[in-house]
Protein backbone atom coordinates (compact mmCIF):
# COMPACT_ATOMS: atom_id res chain seq x y z
CA UNK A 1 0.00 0.00 0.00
CA UNK A 2 2.07 2.93 -1.11
CA UNK A 3 0.91 6.35 0.88
CA UNK A 4 1.66 9.47 -0.89
CA UNK A 5 2.15 12.70 0.60
CA UNK A 6 -0.98 14.85 0.34
CA UNK A 7 0.99 18.14 -0.59
CA UNK A 8 2.14 16.87 -4.48
CA UNK A 9 0.16 13.53 -3.82
CA UNK A 10 4.16 12.88 -5.18
CA UNK A 11 6.05 11.75 -2.47
CA UNK A 12 5.73 7.99 -1.45
CA UNK A 13 5.81 6.74 2.33
CA UNK A 14 7.65 3.49 2.78
CA UNK A 15 5.22 0.65 3.21
CA UNK A 16 6.39 -0.27 6.39
CA UNK A 17 5.14 2.67 8.31
CA UNK A 18 2.43 0.38 9.91
CA UNK A 19 4.85 -2.25 10.87
CA UNK A 20 6.91 0.01 12.54
CA UNK A 21 3.73 1.91 14.27
CA UNK A 22 2.93 -1.56 15.28
CA UNK A 23 5.96 -2.94 16.84
CA UNK A 24 6.38 0.99 18.64
CA UNK A 25 2.79 0.61 20.18
CA UNK A 26 3.34 -2.92 21.23
CA UNK A 27 3.03 -3.80 25.50
CA UNK A 28 0.81 -0.45 26.12
CA UNK A 29 -2.53 -1.08 27.95
CA UNK A 30 -4.74 1.28 30.15
CA UNK A 31 -6.48 0.98 33.49
CA UNK A 32 -7.90 3.40 35.70
CA UNK A 33 -8.10 6.87 33.48
CA UNK A 34 -11.25 7.38 31.45
CA UNK A 35 -9.42 8.55 28.82
CA UNK A 36 -5.51 7.32 27.69
CA UNK A 37 -3.34 8.87 24.91
CA UNK A 38 0.03 8.25 23.38
CA UNK A 39 1.95 10.39 21.05
CA UNK A 40 4.94 9.26 18.77
CA UNK A 41 6.34 11.10 16.00
CA UNK A 42 6.02 10.09 12.33
CA UNK A 43 8.85 11.69 9.86
CA UNK A 44 6.98 9.50 6.69
CA UNK A 45 4.20 11.92 7.02
CA UNK A 46 5.71 14.89 7.40
CA UNK A 47 3.93 17.87 5.59
CA UNK A 48 0.39 16.09 5.31
CA UNK A 49 -1.74 18.94 5.61
CA UNK A 50 -5.25 18.30 3.60
CA UNK A 51 -7.92 15.90 5.43
CA UNK A 52 -8.36 12.34 2.48
CA UNK A 53 -11.87 11.09 1.94
CA UNK A 54 -12.68 9.69 5.73
CA UNK A 55 -16.43 9.19 7.13
CA UNK A 56 -17.69 11.81 9.30
CA UNK A 57 -14.33 13.56 8.63
CA UNK A 58 -13.31 16.03 11.77
CA UNK A 59 -10.16 18.62 10.91
CA UNK A 60 -8.90 21.85 11.58
CA UNK A 61 -6.28 23.52 9.58
CA UNK A 62 -4.72 27.07 9.38
CA UNK A 63 -3.09 26.38 6.18
CA UNK A 64 -1.10 30.03 6.76
CA UNK A 65 0.53 29.14 9.70
CA UNK A 66 1.21 25.15 8.35
CA UNK A 67 -1.15 23.63 10.81
CA UNK A 68 -3.40 20.33 10.15
CA UNK A 69 -5.21 18.17 12.95
CA UNK A 70 -6.74 15.21 11.05
CA UNK A 71 -8.43 13.00 13.21
CA UNK A 72 -9.54 9.62 12.07
CA UNK A 73 -12.89 7.38 14.41
CA UNK A 74 -13.99 8.21 17.72
CA UNK A 75 -12.23 7.57 21.47
CA UNK A 76 -14.88 9.63 23.09
CA UNK A 77 -17.73 11.54 22.56
CA UNK A 78 -20.25 13.60 24.55
CA UNK A 79 -22.83 15.30 23.14
CA UNK A 80 -23.54 18.24 25.21
CA UNK A 81 -26.49 20.25 26.32
CA UNK A 82 -24.54 23.91 25.30
CA UNK A 83 -20.74 25.60 26.32
CA UNK A 84 -21.05 25.69 29.80
CA UNK A 85 -21.70 21.59 29.17
CA UNK A 86 -18.83 21.31 27.43
CA UNK A 87 -16.60 22.63 30.32
CA UNK A 88 -17.82 20.54 32.32
CA UNK A 89 -17.40 17.35 30.58
CA UNK A 90 -13.59 18.43 29.76
CA UNK A 91 -12.97 19.14 33.21
CA UNK A 92 -14.28 15.54 34.51
CA UNK A 93 -12.21 13.77 32.10
CA UNK A 94 -9.05 12.05 34.08
CA UNK A 95 -7.03 11.81 30.64
CA UNK A 96 -3.50 10.34 30.69
CA UNK A 97 -1.09 11.09 27.85
CA UNK A 98 2.34 8.79 26.88
CA UNK A 99 4.57 10.81 24.97
CA UNK A 100 6.73 7.90 23.28
CA UNK A 101 9.27 10.22 21.41
CA UNK A 102 9.07 12.96 24.12
CA UNK A 103 8.04 15.50 21.19
CA UNK A 104 5.94 17.44 23.28
CA UNK A 105 2.46 17.02 21.41
CA UNK A 106 -0.23 17.12 23.48
CA UNK A 107 -3.46 15.21 22.51
CA UNK A 108 -6.61 17.23 21.91
CA UNK A 109 -10.39 17.46 22.05
CA UNK A 110 -12.22 19.12 19.56
CA UNK A 111 -15.48 20.73 20.66
CA UNK A 112 -18.18 22.28 19.01
CA UNK A 113 -21.83 24.31 19.61
CA UNK A 114 -24.50 25.91 17.71
CA UNK A 115 -25.68 29.51 18.14
CA UNK A 116 -28.30 28.80 20.86
CA UNK A 117 -31.82 28.36 20.47
CA UNK A 118 -33.73 25.84 18.29
CA UNK A 119 -31.51 24.44 15.62
CA UNK A 120 -33.32 23.38 12.64
CA UNK A 121 -30.83 21.31 11.29
CA UNK A 122 -30.63 18.85 13.85
CA UNK A 123 -27.65 18.99 14.83
CA UNK A 124 -26.49 18.27 18.88
CA UNK A 125 -26.03 21.45 20.84
CA UNK A 126 -22.67 21.18 21.56
CA UNK A 127 -20.08 18.34 21.08
CA UNK A 128 -16.66 17.21 22.15
CA UNK A 129 -15.00 14.73 20.86
CA UNK A 130 -11.15 13.31 21.23
CA UNK A 131 -10.53 11.28 17.64
CA UNK A 132 -9.03 7.72 18.16
CA UNK A 133 -6.48 8.72 15.71
CA UNK A 134 -5.50 12.13 15.15
CA UNK A 135 -2.52 13.47 12.59
CA UNK A 136 -0.77 16.75 13.15
CA UNK A 137 1.09 18.85 11.57
CA UNK A 138 2.93 21.55 12.34
CA UNK A 139 5.04 23.64 10.52
CA UNK A 140 6.19 20.57 8.43
CA UNK A 141 6.61 18.55 11.73
CA UNK A 142 4.33 14.87 12.09
CA UNK A 143 2.98 13.25 15.16
CA UNK A 144 0.26 10.54 15.41
CA UNK A 145 -1.83 10.85 18.54
CA UNK A 146 -3.69 7.70 19.86
CA UNK A 147 -6.27 7.59 22.10
CA UNK A 148 -8.87 5.15 23.99
CA UNK A 149 -11.41 5.22 26.44
CA UNK A 150 -12.13 2.94 29.46
CA UNK A 151 -9.86 0.21 30.51
CA UNK A 152 -8.08 -1.98 27.45
CA UNK A 153 -5.61 -4.72 27.45
CA UNK A 154 -2.13 -4.78 25.39
CA UNK A 155 -3.35 -6.60 23.13
CA UNK A 156 -6.61 -4.87 22.79
CA UNK A 157 -5.53 -1.95 22.44
CA UNK A 158 -2.87 -2.89 19.68
CA UNK A 159 -5.53 -4.37 17.55
CA UNK A 160 -8.04 -1.15 18.02
CA UNK A 161 -5.31 1.39 16.88
CA UNK A 162 -3.47 -0.48 14.14
CA UNK A 163 -6.66 -0.71 12.82
CA UNK A 164 -7.35 3.08 12.85
CA UNK A 165 -3.71 3.72 11.43
CA UNK A 166 -4.77 1.44 8.59
CA UNK A 167 -7.89 3.52 8.41
CA UNK A 168 -5.91 6.65 8.19
CA UNK A 169 -3.05 5.18 6.07
CA UNK A 170 -5.03 3.90 3.12
CA UNK A 171 -7.00 6.82 2.62
CA UNK A 172 -4.20 9.33 2.66
CA UNK A 173 -2.52 6.57 0.01
CA UNK A 174 -6.13 7.93 -1.91
CA UNK A 175 -5.21 11.29 -3.97
CA UNK A 176 -8.38 13.91 -4.15
CA UNK A 177 -8.19 14.72 -7.65
CA UNK A 178 -9.94 17.78 -8.43
CA UNK A 179 -13.58 18.36 -9.72
CA UNK A 180 -14.26 20.54 -12.98
CA UNK A 181 -16.90 23.18 -11.55
CA UNK A 182 -20.57 22.61 -11.93
CA UNK A 183 -23.90 24.86 -11.69
CA UNK A 184 -25.78 24.66 -8.50
CA UNK A 185 -29.59 25.48 -8.28
CA UNK A 186 -30.96 27.50 -5.48
CA UNK A 187 -33.57 25.16 -3.89
CA UNK A 188 -35.09 27.34 -1.06
CA UNK A 189 -33.98 30.43 0.26
CA UNK A 190 -34.95 31.58 4.28
CA UNK A 191 -36.35 34.26 4.65
CA UNK A 192 -37.50 35.68 1.23
CA UNK A 193 -35.44 38.60 -0.20
CA UNK A 194 -37.89 40.81 0.82
CA UNK A 195 -38.95 39.26 4.10
CA UNK A 196 -34.47 39.99 4.95
CA UNK A 197 -35.63 43.51 4.31
CA UNK A 198 -38.47 43.60 6.02
CA UNK A 199 -36.51 42.63 9.07
CA UNK A 200 -33.87 44.82 8.43
CA UNK A 201 -36.50 47.81 8.37
CA UNK A 202 -38.33 46.45 11.91
CA UNK A 203 -34.48 45.91 13.41
CA UNK A 204 -33.41 49.44 12.04
CA UNK A 205 -36.38 50.97 14.09
CA UNK A 206 -36.35 49.04 16.89
CA UNK A 207 -32.58 50.89 17.42
CA UNK A 208 -34.23 54.37 16.85
CA UNK A 209 -36.50 53.37 19.58
CA UNK A 210 -33.71 52.89 21.57
CA UNK A 211 -34.34 48.68 21.88
CA UNK A 212 -31.04 47.71 20.70
CA UNK A 213 -27.71 49.41 19.67
CA UNK A 214 -26.93 46.77 16.89
CA UNK A 215 -28.48 43.27 15.59
CA UNK A 216 -27.06 40.75 13.30
CA UNK A 217 -29.52 39.31 10.54
CA UNK A 218 -28.79 36.68 8.56
CA UNK A 219 -29.97 34.27 5.52
CA UNK A 220 -30.42 31.00 4.70
CA UNK A 221 -29.50 29.20 1.34
CA UNK A 222 -30.20 25.55 0.69
CA UNK A 223 -28.20 24.27 -3.10
CA UNK A 224 -28.34 21.69 -5.02
CA UNK A 225 -25.50 19.80 -7.06
CA UNK A 226 -25.72 17.43 -10.04
CA UNK A 227 -23.37 15.60 -8.13
CA UNK A 228 -22.37 14.35 -4.28
CA UNK A 229 -20.54 17.06 -2.63
CA UNK A 230 -17.20 15.88 -1.35
CA UNK A 231 -15.93 17.35 2.11
CA UNK A 232 -12.27 16.46 1.36
CA UNK A 233 -12.33 18.29 -2.03
CA UNK A 234 -14.21 21.62 -0.51
CA UNK A 235 -11.27 21.58 1.73
CA UNK A 236 -9.12 21.91 -0.53
CA UNK A 237 -10.75 24.59 -3.00
CA UNK A 238 -10.99 26.78 0.86
CA UNK A 239 -7.18 26.09 1.95
CA UNK A 240 -5.99 27.64 -1.77
CA UNK A 241 -8.46 30.26 -1.73
CA UNK A 242 -8.44 31.51 2.05
CA UNK A 243 -4.80 30.19 3.66
CA UNK A 244 -5.24 32.77 6.49
CA UNK A 245 -8.74 31.88 7.54
CA UNK A 246 -9.19 28.47 10.22
CA UNK A 247 -10.87 25.42 7.98
CA UNK A 248 -12.57 23.00 9.90
CA UNK A 249 -15.05 20.34 9.44
CA UNK A 250 -17.24 18.60 11.53
CA UNK A 251 -18.49 14.99 10.22
CA UNK A 252 -21.76 13.85 12.24
CA UNK A 253 -24.71 11.35 11.27
CA UNK A 254 -23.86 11.51 7.42
CA UNK A 255 -23.49 14.85 7.22
CA UNK A 256 -20.50 17.55 7.57
CA UNK A 257 -19.96 21.24 8.34
CA UNK A 258 -17.71 22.68 6.32
CA UNK A 259 -15.85 26.18 7.22
CA UNK A 260 -13.80 28.76 6.01
CA UNK A 261 -13.90 31.09 9.21
CA UNK A 262 -11.96 34.19 9.09
CA UNK A 263 -13.02 35.05 13.04
CA UNK A 264 -11.31 33.30 15.44
CA UNK A 265 -13.33 33.26 19.05
CA UNK A 266 -10.28 32.74 20.72
CA UNK A 267 -6.34 31.25 20.95
CA UNK A 268 -4.81 30.69 24.09
CA UNK A 269 -0.92 30.08 24.21
CA UNK A 270 -0.14 29.04 28.07
CA UNK A 271 -1.53 32.12 29.63
CA UNK A 272 -1.75 34.18 26.50
CA UNK A 273 -5.04 34.82 24.76
CA UNK A 274 -6.81 36.89 22.31
CA UNK A 275 -9.70 37.35 20.03
CA UNK A 276 -10.77 39.40 16.63
CA UNK A 277 -13.15 41.96 16.54
CA UNK A 278 -14.63 41.74 13.29
CA UNK A 279 -17.19 44.26 12.06
CA UNK A 280 -17.95 46.43 9.24
CA UNK A 281 -17.74 44.84 5.57
CA UNK A 282 -17.83 46.29 2.02
CA UNK A 283 -16.87 44.93 -1.61
CA UNK A 284 -13.14 44.23 -2.38
CA UNK A 285 -11.95 45.93 -5.77
CA UNK A 286 -8.08 45.10 -6.03
CA UNK A 287 -8.33 47.63 -9.20
CA UNK A 288 -9.29 50.56 -6.20
CA UNK A 289 -6.33 52.82 -5.93
CA UNK A 290 -8.43 53.46 -2.33
CA UNK A 291 -8.68 50.17 -1.22
CA UNK A 292 -10.01 49.75 2.00
CA UNK A 293 -10.89 53.55 2.37
CA UNK A 294 -14.68 53.75 2.42
CA UNK A 295 -14.45 51.42 5.16
CA UNK A 296 -11.87 52.64 6.91
CA UNK A 297 -13.55 55.90 6.44
CA UNK A 298 -17.05 55.13 7.10
CA UNK A 299 -18.87 56.51 9.83
CA UNK A 300 -21.45 53.21 10.30
CA UNK A 301 -18.99 50.66 9.41
CA UNK A 302 -16.55 52.41 12.24
CA UNK A 303 -19.54 52.52 14.68
CA UNK A 304 -20.72 49.07 14.14
CA UNK A 305 -16.99 48.30 14.44
CA UNK A 306 -16.71 49.92 17.85
CA UNK A 307 -19.39 48.28 19.06
CA UNK A 308 -17.65 44.93 19.04
CA UNK A 309 -14.48 46.11 19.94
CA UNK A 310 -15.88 47.44 23.13
CA UNK A 311 -17.54 44.61 24.13
CA UNK A 312 -14.86 42.20 23.52
CA UNK A 313 -12.49 44.36 25.69
CA UNK A 314 -15.04 44.57 28.30
CA UNK A 315 -14.78 40.60 28.36
CA UNK A 316 -10.72 40.83 28.58
CA UNK A 317 -11.13 43.03 31.19
CA UNK A 318 -13.16 40.54 32.95
CA UNK A 319 -11.15 37.98 32.38
CA UNK A 320 -7.29 39.03 31.95
CA UNK A 321 -4.30 41.50 32.68
CA UNK A 322 -2.01 43.69 30.17
CA UNK A 323 -5.30 44.43 27.76
CA UNK A 324 -4.16 45.22 24.73
CA UNK A 325 -6.54 46.86 22.66
CA UNK A 326 -4.77 48.31 19.06
CA UNK A 327 -6.75 52.21 18.80
CA UNK A 328 -7.25 51.66 15.40
CA UNK A 329 -8.87 48.86 13.05
CA UNK A 330 -6.87 47.18 10.51
CA UNK A 331 -8.43 46.08 7.35
CA UNK A 332 -8.44 41.96 6.84
CA UNK A 333 -9.05 41.57 2.93
CA UNK A 334 -10.67 38.31 2.32
CA UNK A 335 -11.42 37.24 -2.36
CA UNK A 336 -14.11 39.71 -2.97
CA UNK A 337 -14.77 41.22 0.53
CA UNK A 338 -13.08 43.07 3.01
CA UNK A 339 -13.22 43.30 6.80
CA UNK A 340 -12.76 45.92 9.80
CA UNK A 341 -10.50 43.57 12.07
CA UNK A 342 -9.02 44.27 15.46
CA UNK A 343 -7.39 41.53 16.90
CA UNK A 344 -7.33 42.06 20.90
CA UNK A 345 -4.84 40.43 23.57
CA UNK A 346 -4.11 39.50 27.03
CA UNK A 347 -2.97 37.38 29.55
CA UNK A 348 -5.74 35.60 31.94
CA UNK A 349 -5.65 36.29 34.98
CA UNK A 350 -5.52 33.60 37.84
CA UNK A 351 -7.86 30.80 37.89
CA UNK A 352 -9.33 31.63 34.02
CA UNK A 353 -8.76 29.48 31.08
CA UNK A 354 -9.66 28.66 27.43
CA UNK A 355 -12.85 27.14 27.97
CA UNK A 356 -14.31 30.26 30.40
CA UNK A 357 -12.73 32.67 27.86
CA UNK A 358 -14.34 31.07 24.94
CA UNK A 359 -17.84 31.31 27.02
CA UNK A 360 -17.43 34.69 28.31
CA UNK A 361 -17.05 35.59 24.51
CA UNK A 362 -19.83 33.97 23.09
CA UNK A 363 -22.11 35.26 20.85
CA UNK A 364 -19.67 38.51 20.15
CA UNK A 365 -22.12 41.02 19.03
CA UNK A 366 -20.26 40.68 15.45
CA UNK A 367 -22.95 37.95 15.48
CA UNK A 368 -25.57 38.47 17.96
CA UNK A 369 -26.30 41.89 18.74
CA UNK A 370 -26.12 44.97 21.88
CA UNK A 371 -27.54 44.52 24.23
CA UNK A 372 -27.10 40.79 24.23
CA UNK A 373 -30.24 39.66 25.99
CA UNK A 374 -32.71 42.85 24.12
CA UNK A 375 -31.28 41.55 20.92
CA UNK A 376 -31.96 37.63 21.47
CA UNK A 377 -35.57 38.53 22.58
CA UNK A 378 -35.57 41.06 19.17
CA UNK A 379 -33.80 37.95 17.11
CA UNK A 380 -37.13 35.51 18.30
CA UNK A 381 -39.70 38.13 17.34
CA UNK A 382 -38.63 38.89 13.61
CA UNK A 383 -38.09 34.86 13.22
CA UNK A 384 -34.35 34.79 12.84
CA UNK A 385 -33.35 30.93 13.23
CA UNK A 386 -29.78 29.67 12.40
CA UNK A 387 -29.18 26.26 11.91
CA UNK A 388 -26.06 24.22 11.27
CA UNK A 389 -23.82 25.74 13.98
CA UNK A 390 -23.94 28.71 12.06
CA UNK A 391 -22.29 31.77 14.04
CA UNK A 392 -22.08 29.10 16.89
CA UNK A 393 -18.13 27.87 17.61
CA UNK A 394 -15.73 25.33 16.59
CA UNK A 395 -12.22 24.04 17.58
CA UNK A 396 -9.84 22.10 19.25
CA UNK A 397 -8.08 22.49 23.08
CA UNK A 398 -5.35 19.91 24.66
CA UNK A 399 -5.04 18.85 28.50
CA UNK A 400 -3.16 21.85 28.80
CA UNK A 401 -5.44 24.40 27.87
CA UNK A 402 -3.60 25.76 24.83
CA UNK A 403 -6.14 25.67 22.07
CA UNK A 404 -8.48 27.52 19.21
CA UNK A 405 -11.92 28.39 18.32
CA UNK A 406 -12.81 30.11 15.62
CA UNK A 407 -16.37 31.83 14.65
CA UNK A 408 -18.54 29.12 12.89
CA UNK A 409 -18.73 31.74 9.54
CA UNK A 410 -18.22 31.06 5.59
CA UNK A 411 -20.07 27.72 6.07
CA UNK A 412 -21.61 24.76 4.25
CA UNK A 413 -23.74 22.09 6.11
CA UNK A 414 -22.89 19.58 3.35
CA UNK A 415 -25.09 16.16 3.01
CA UNK A 416 -25.18 14.44 -0.28
CA UNK A 417 -25.98 16.37 -3.37
CA UNK A 418 -27.30 19.08 -1.44
CA UNK A 419 -25.65 22.59 0.86
CA UNK A 420 -27.21 24.57 3.19
CA UNK A 421 -25.28 28.29 3.72
CA UNK A 422 -25.92 31.08 5.39
CA UNK A 423 -24.36 34.37 5.73
CA UNK A 424 -25.28 37.32 8.03
CA UNK A 425 -25.43 41.39 8.28
CA UNK A 426 -25.01 43.72 11.57
CA UNK A 427 -27.17 46.18 11.51
CA UNK A 428 -27.08 49.33 13.32
CA UNK A 429 -28.87 52.76 12.84
CA UNK A 430 -27.46 53.84 9.75
CA UNK A 431 -28.10 50.25 7.71
CA UNK A 432 -30.23 50.60 4.45
CA UNK A 433 -31.98 47.01 3.83
CA UNK A 434 -30.94 46.91 0.06
CA UNK A 435 -27.04 47.38 1.41
CA UNK A 436 -27.57 44.89 3.59
CA UNK A 437 -29.05 42.25 1.77
CA UNK A 438 -26.33 42.39 -1.09
CA UNK A 439 -23.68 42.53 2.24
CA UNK A 440 -25.17 38.80 2.75
CA UNK A 441 -24.96 37.94 -1.06
CA UNK A 442 -21.31 38.58 -1.46
CA UNK A 443 -20.59 36.61 2.34
CA UNK A 444 -23.38 34.10 0.84
CA UNK A 445 -21.14 33.71 -2.92
CA UNK A 446 -17.36 32.84 -0.67
CA UNK A 447 -18.86 29.38 -0.19
CA UNK A 448 -21.57 29.33 -3.41
CA UNK A 449 -18.69 29.75 -5.59
CA UNK A 450 -16.04 27.31 -4.05
CA UNK A 451 -18.77 24.82 -3.68
CA UNK A 452 -19.25 24.46 -7.17
CA UNK A 453 -15.92 22.87 -7.55
CA UNK A 454 -16.43 20.55 -4.71
C1 LIG B 1 -22.47 37.28 10.28
C2 LIG B 1 -21.44 37.18 9.42
O1 LIG B 1 -20.32 37.93 9.51
C3 LIG B 1 -20.09 38.75 10.62
C4 LIG B 1 -20.60 40.11 10.41
C5 LIG B 1 -19.83 41.08 9.82
C6 LIG B 1 -20.43 42.43 9.49
O2 LIG B 1 -21.61 42.65 9.83
O3 LIG B 1 -19.77 43.27 8.89
C7 LIG B 1 -18.48 40.84 9.51
C8 LIG B 1 -17.88 39.69 9.89
C9 LIG B 1 -18.57 38.76 10.80
O4 LIG B 1 -18.32 39.10 12.12
C10 LIG B 1 -21.42 36.19 8.31
O5 LIG B 1 -20.42 36.10 7.60
O6 LIG B 1 -22.41 35.48 8.15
Amino acid sequence: MPVSSQRGDARPVPNQLLADLSRRLECLSVSGADLFSATLTVPELDGVLLPPSLPDLWSWLRPGDGLALIASGTAFEKVCSGPEALDEALRGLDWTHLDLDESGGEPVAFLGHGFGGPDPSGLPPALLRVPRLMLRNYKGRCDLVFSHAGVATADELHALWIKEAERLLDALGRPVPPASPVNLIRLNEMPSPDTFRRRVRTATDSIAAGRVEKIVLSRRITVAAPRLFRPERLVRELAARHPSCAIFTVGFGGRTLVAASPERLVACTGRQVDSYALAGTAPSDPADPFLGGRLLSGAKDRHEHRLVVGWISSVFNELCDNVQVPSEPRLMILGQLEHLWTPIAGTLKPGAGFLQAAQALHPTPAVAGLPLAEARTLLDELGESRSGWYTGAFGWVDRTGDGEMAVVLRCALLDGDRAEVAAGAGIVAASDPESEFTETELKLRTMLDTLRSA
